[in-house]
Order: structure tokens, then sequence, then C-alpha cells
């Protein structure tokens, strides 16, 4: 069967969910259950969301928004999908969306590191660890409380979060980023698959500034993660020879495994669009796969939970759409999804357990209309099918349905 798109255009809007799931309440913020968790759904509500292209291709027949109406003639298909996966956090609902099923949840450390690996980390770096910070802490936090004292006695700033991340935050003019990104990788070979204290995530967070409250975080974020565990469709792809092609945070997700080309991490999520479009107009990209990831919307704005900051970045997101949909040819599609909630009118500072949106368009449908609901890996199975590859672990194709 000949190929119906010839190219996946495929966009990642980390943290966008819609609505809270069904097992809402076996994830938490804090002591309270994410039921009633809702990210677009509340920034419409409480601080109006005006989308207007979002809106023609039909985000509004996805569910009720206060601020987006359905249409009776939507430019794509559209619907929600919940996650399997026992994890709310980056890489489950990446991985997930590409084939896996998680069904162990990475380790988290609530109480902090324990002080074995932290000595270890002080050996391989000649530098202390700040063992107050060593605990669940927002990272704008974190870097005003003890960034001035880094600053005087070069002590690394490691913490946590609700997932399984170690961050360590390390101001650029005293720790210089090779130097970071090397105490990284050690922690990241040390905490592998298998060794004593598996870590899903090790990011570094460079940040500048001379005092508390000029410390900013700089856009060289590196994401050091675990390798999937087991084969996604990105590999089944990547061996058929197509193209896989990354931009963003999802080489460092996928630890680059299944993907061939790297656009480079963004600068920002309009950075990542320019990128985006870069890749679409590669002349070697003739067919194959796209995979964007935009992490402003978690990292900047849900974490910090702020919806009017949340809300701009979706409105500037969706004043790129018609650019990204005037670039694309007649037989591609793009579809625009999520990883997981952070709903920044919730409670807590927190990831959220929701449905995540999924929008497509394509110049050819001919049809288009919501679809039932699904789950995350249906975007992998369908991305398989579409190009004769084996599916993941688990997943639906929707291809059919999308004439
Ligand atoms: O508070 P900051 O440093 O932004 O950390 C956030 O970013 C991490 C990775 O996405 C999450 O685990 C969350 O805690
Ligand atoms: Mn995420
Ligand atoms: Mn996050």
């Amino acid at each position: 069967m000949p190929k119906k798109f010839k190219r996946v255009h495929l966009v990642v809007m980390d943290s966008a969910g819609i609505g809270y799931a069904p097992d809402a309440g076996e994830f938490f913020n804090h002591e309270t259950p994410d039921i009633g968790a809702n990210t677009i759904g509340h920034i419409s509500e409480k601080v109006g969301l005006n989308v207007p292209n979002f809106q023609k291709i039909g985000l509004g027949n996805i569910t009720e928004l206060k601020t987006v109406a359905p249409t009776d003639k939507p430019l794509g298909y559209t619907t929600k999908l919940q996650e399997v996966s026992q994890g709310k956090d980056t890489m489950t609902g990446h991985w997930e969306i590409m084939g896996l099923d998680i069904t162990n949840p990475f380790p988290v450390y609530p109480d902090g590191f324990p002080e074995e690996l932290l000595t270890k980390i002080e050996a391989f770096s000649g530098r202390k660890i700040i063992r107050e910070a060593n605990k669940p802490y927002s990272g704008t936090e974190v870097i005003k409380d003890f960034g001035e004292r880094q600053l005087e006695t070069g002590e690394l700033i490691i913490y946590t979060s609700a997932d399984p991340v170690l961050q360590i935050a390390a101001n650029e003019a005293l720790i210089p980023l090779d130097e970071l990104y090397k105490i990284c990788e050690y922690v990241r070979k040390i905490t592998d698959v298998g060794s004593e204290w598996m870590l899903g995530r090790i990011i570094a967070r460079p940040f500048v500034g001379t005092k508390a409250d000029n410390f900013e975080r700089t856009a060289n974020r590196r994401d050091y993660a675990l390798a999937p565990f087991g084969r996604t469709v990105m590999n089944n792809l990547d061996d058929a020879g197509f193209p896989v092609i990354s931009v963003g945070k999802i080489h460092d997700i996928y630890d680059g495994q299944g993907i061939n080309k790297d656009m480079g991490h963004n600068l920002n999520d309009m950075d990542g669009v320019d990128r985006m479009l870069k890749a679409i107009a590669l002349p070697d990209f003739k067919e194959g796969l796209l995979f964007v990831n935009l992490v402003d919307m978690d990292a900047k704005y849900g974490h910090r939970r702020n919806p009017e900051g949340y809300r701009d970045a979706i409105q500037d997101f969706d004043g790129r759409l018609p650019e990204i949909m005037a670039t694309m040819d007649e037989d591609d599609i793009l579809m625009i999804t999520a990883d997981h909630g952070n709903d920044p009118t919730f409670t807590g500072t927190d990831h959220t357990r929701e449905y995540i949106p999924l929008v497509t368009f394509s110049k050819a449908f001919t049809a288009p209309k919501p679809l039932p609901v699904g789950h995350f890996a249906d975007i992998s199975a369908t991305i398989a099918e579409n190009f004769g590859v084996a599916k993941g672990d688990i997943g639906e194709s929707f291809l059919d349905a999308l004439v």
C-alpha cells in the first residue's frame, strides 16, 4: 500500500493536558490528588485563551473550552488520548507516545538523594554539594536560596522534584558549561539501569547572574535520560531507512535512540518553531518523521503556576500555525499533542495526570471530524502503519479514519 502521508510532523506542546484522566486520583500534587486538573481548560476559563487557528482546526471540539468554540467544519481530526503508563513525567509520556508501556514507575527521591551518591559526585567533581538543597525544590527558588552561597563557595546545587530527576544548578560564570555537563555525564553513568540508584533523568541547569534577585536560567539546559526501555516506532522507522528528525528536547528524551538527524536544542519555543520550519524545508526530507518538543509551556509556566504566561505561550504557537501549515506539502500530516498535564491553576508545582489533546491537520483531509478517545501510543501505531513498519508494544492505529 502506498504511504498515505509522506511526512509526519509531530509536535509535543510540553505539558498541555486537556482534562484530568480517569486515574487522576492515583497521582498527586503534594497531598492533593490530580482530580479536577485541566491545563488548557483552566487557562481558557481563568485567563482567556485566544487561539483562532487552533479553533479552526478543531481544538474546541475535543472538550468544552470557555473561550474556544467548537466548529462544525473543523480543518482537522481531533481527539484526546489517555496514558496507560505508571508515571506522569516527560520521559514516560514521550516513550509511551512512541509505543512503550512503562509499568514500573521510575524511582523518585522525595527525601533527597542518598549520602553515598552525593559523596561519589563530590569525589568526582572535586566540589562540595549543598546538603540543604538536596530535596524536591522549584528550580527558580533553589537558585534564589543557594545561588549566592554557590558564588562564594563553589559548591554544587543538587535538587530533585516530584519527577524522577536529579538536577544540577550551576552558575555559568563560576562552573563552566563543559564542567557541568561532565559532572552530569558522570552521574548519568553511575545511575544507569541496573545501578544501585537508577535515575530517570539527570538535568544540567545552568544559570547566570550575580545575586538572588537577578539569577536567571539559560537555554543551555541539557537532559541526560536513560535509553528507552525497548524499541520504539522511531527505531523501526530508522531501521527501515526513513528520516527521523528531532527538534528541541526530543533527542535528549530518547537518548538519541532511533533519531538520525537532530536540529539542535531550542533557545525558546519560537526558536523551536523556526527549527521545525527549517527541517520541513530540508531537501532530503522527502518522507519520514519530524518530532518536535516545545518545553517552555512546562518549564517556564506550568511548574511556575503562571497561567498568563502559559496562555501567551500557547497563543504564540497558535500564531505560527498558518506558517507551518503553508510550508507543509499536500500529503504531509501535522499532529499536535502533549506528554502530560501541568495545570498552572492547580495546587502544588508538579505535573498533573491528564488526557493529552490530539490536533491534526493535512491538506489532503476531505472529511475531518472528532475521533473517538484513544491512548497515547495510538499516535505511533498510526505513524507505524502509515510507513509500513512495526508498531510499538502498545497502541492502535487510527490511520483508516483519516480520509
Ligand atoms: O523546577 P524546575 O527546575 O523547573 O524543574 C522542573 O523541570 C523538571 C524537568 O522537566 C521537572 O521535574 C520540574 O521539577
Ligand atoms: Mn513534559
Ligand atoms: Mn515538567
